[in-house]
């Protein structure tokens, strides 16, 4: 019954695939749809996307809060333990999307594209073809901007909505706003190339303008897409990849052949699909590389540890994992100003929900973070003051002024914490780690597909790192101290004991969390790079004719922002290469 009904789809189901695509796209997350829409829109060529989850597009899953990772059912996320981590002393719990749409569907809808500095120096660093000029146009392809002036650094005709909001619907912004007046830069556009890349802005949101989530599902194969493209476009949902298939050209080099696909339910079949041109995994940072480890591409050394028969020696598969960090602090403040207010009050879940229904606005909207702040690390004092900012700091594309911390105001933090009132407002000032310099690795657990990978994020492996992350907490203490002064009454639930190195150490290991921004474990660079590539710079996998990675794995390293739209912006261009490079050969 309407709303919680799944709308009829035209997928195929895996007994009824083709023998043969001209391209298999593997997984159908944030960059495999994009590939998917745009492979197919030459009507001379068969695209097959297969993916593991399913294809639900129902209500709940379209409206921003409730299909946010934290406030969901859980159905679309994939949820393990990653590997006891050293330094934090515990395991981290990572998430990853599942589901057409992949982490789009789940994610907090933050859109921020990243500083241009950090693409001109992919490119500086060989990256040819993937400099801030470079990427731009893909970022503009993906997107229609929704804001409410014209921009011309934003993009009008794209499948992906981009919506910002006038004022705050927590009232805690507000003062956060304020407090971030007095001591930091304005940002007024963060997609702006003219705009300082460090300072305090508003964030812009992956949303229609009815306020529904705009996952990449939903942008890029809508119904009518999948409808009108069914003869050419096979999407097959509930379809776990389970390994590639190899052979050898003529000169002896490594092509794929074609995929082995097994149905996720426990009777279903097994199915060997063939690749006339290409096959693009879009797995995401920690299934990429696992698939390719099935498959044996990966480092030799551990292929043989799990008996898998080498194909392609490949010492970068799974090296290089990163992610951003965040740290959870706790305050209450006054309850209307958080989301709480909607637990504790019913009142106010339901005009809360009204004016979802209603108007599209409100706290369904899911805006949890309505604002961040990037920053310096070296640009705070050791008691959190901010050091006078000269104008060479505003430069977006000077790469001393990549961000490389951040903090996530939120309109709610832990209730369970001992010291929260909880008949008040939760709040938080979480600070990240942006600039991750700590490398950890991905590896097989087993030889089953199903299962999850081994991942250690080696998080706060270096002193640089360590002390990063401590000039974010002392800077998320100095605003909490700029919001008291200015009257705004904030009461501290949980944050470091004092701004010593050791109190913020044993207060980062105790709440630190991940962002589930993984990334760099096939990363675009050189096979013989002192931190070996795994790709090259048209993202076709080194050692092989026809096979390519576009999704989160290939970042050199975790960019230093939110990854959804860089995502989207290297599929857009792949795709581009990819249509290119076929139509040049007819
Ligand atoms: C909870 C959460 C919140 C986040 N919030 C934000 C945010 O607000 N803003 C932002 O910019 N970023 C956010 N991110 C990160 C961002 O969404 C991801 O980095 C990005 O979307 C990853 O895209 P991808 O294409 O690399 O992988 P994914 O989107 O993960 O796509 C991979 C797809 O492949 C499928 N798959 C995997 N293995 C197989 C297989 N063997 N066979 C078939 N299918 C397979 C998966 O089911 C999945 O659908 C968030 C992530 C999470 C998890």
């Amino acid at each position: 019954m309407w709303p919680f009904t799944t709308a009829p789809s035209p997928f195929v189901a895996l007994e009824d695939l083709s023998a043969e695509y001209d391209f298999i796209v593997v997984g159908g997350g944030n960059a495999g749809c994009v590939l998917a829409r745009r492979l197919s829109e030459d009507p001379s060529k068969t695209v097959l996307l297969v993916e593991r989850g399913d294809g639900d597009d129902s209500w709940l899953t379209r409206v921003p809060l409730t299909s946010t990772y934290q406030f969901s059912d859980g159905k679309h996320s994939n949820v393990f333990s990653s590997v006891y981590e050293e330094r934090i002393g515990r395991s981290v719990t990572s998430v990853t999307g599942l589901g057409l749409g992949g982490c789009t569907r789940i994610n907090g809808c933050q859109y921020t594209c990243g500083a241009p500095a950090e693409f001109d120096s992919w490119s500086r660093d060989g990256r040819h073809g993937w400099s801030y000029a470079e990427l731009k146009p893909f970022f503009k392809k993906s997107e229609t901007w929704l804001g409410r002036d014209r921009r011309e650094y934003h993009g009008y005709s794209g499948p992906l909505y981009v919506e910002s909001y006038e004022g705050y619907y927590f009232k805690s912004f507000e003062a956060v706003e304020k407090a971030c007046r007095r001591i930091l830069p304005t940002i007024e556009d963060m997609h702006s190339p003219t705009d300082p890349s460090i300072g305090w802005c508003k964030m812009q949101y992956t949303m229609d303008s009815s306020g529904c989530r705009s996952s990449s599902y939903r942008a890029y194969l809508p119904m009518e897409i999948l409808a009108s493209r069914k003869d050419r476009l096979h999407v097959c949902t509930g379809a776990l990849a389970r390994k590639l298939v190899f052979d050898r050209n003529g000169d002896g080099s490594t092509c794929v052949r074609g995929v082995e696909i097994q149905g996720t339910n426990s009777d279903s079949v097994s199915v060997n699909v063939r690749a006339k041109c290409e096959v693009i995994l879009c797995c995401g940072a920690l299934r990429t590389p696992q698939l390719l480890l099935l498959s044996g591409v990966g480092p030799r050394k551990h292929l043989q540890e799990m008996n898998v028969n080498v194909v392609l020696d490949s010492p970068g598969v799974g090296e290089h994992l990163q992610d951003h960090l965040i740290v959870l602090t706790g305050y209450n403040c006054p309850l209307f100003d958080s989301i709480w207010a909607m637990i504790v009050r019913p009142t106010v879940l339901i005009r809360e929900l009204y004016n979802y229904l209603r108007y599209g606005t409100g706290w369904f909207l899911g805006t949890l973070v309505e604002l961040e702040i990037f920053f310096l690390s070296s640009l705070v004092e050791k008691d959190g003051r901010v050091k006078p900012i000269s104008k060479e700091r505003e430069d977006p594309f000077n790469p001393e002024n990549i961000p490389d911390i951040a903090i996530l105001p939120s309109p709610l933090s832990d209730p369970r914490v001992e010291g929260a009132n909880k008949w008040k407002g939760l709040f938080g000032l979480n600070p990240a780690l942006l600039k991750v310099t700590s490398r950890g690795s991905l590896r097989l657990r087993s030889l089953d597909p199903k299962d999850t990978p081994l991942c250690n994020l080696n998080y706060l492996n270096t002193p640089e790192d360590r002390n990063t992350m401590r000039a974010a907490l002392r800077l998320s203490a100095e605003i909490a101290r700029k919001m008291c002064d200015a009257g705004y009454p904030l009461k501290e639930t949980y944050v470091p004991k004092s701004l010593e190195d050791a109190d913020l150490d044993a207060f980062i290991q105790e709440r630190a969390d991940s962002m589930y921004h993984y990334s760099s474990t096939c990363r675009m660079a050189p096979l013989d790079d002192p931190l070996p590539g795994v790709v090259d710079n048209d993202l076709r996998v080194h050692g092989t004719t026809n096979l390519r990675i576009v999704d989160a794995s290939i970042f050199p390293a975790v960019p230093a922002t939110h990854p959804q739209a860089l995502v989207y912006a290297v599929a857009e261009k792949c795709a581009d290469m990819i249509v290119k490079g076929h139509s040049s050969k007819k």
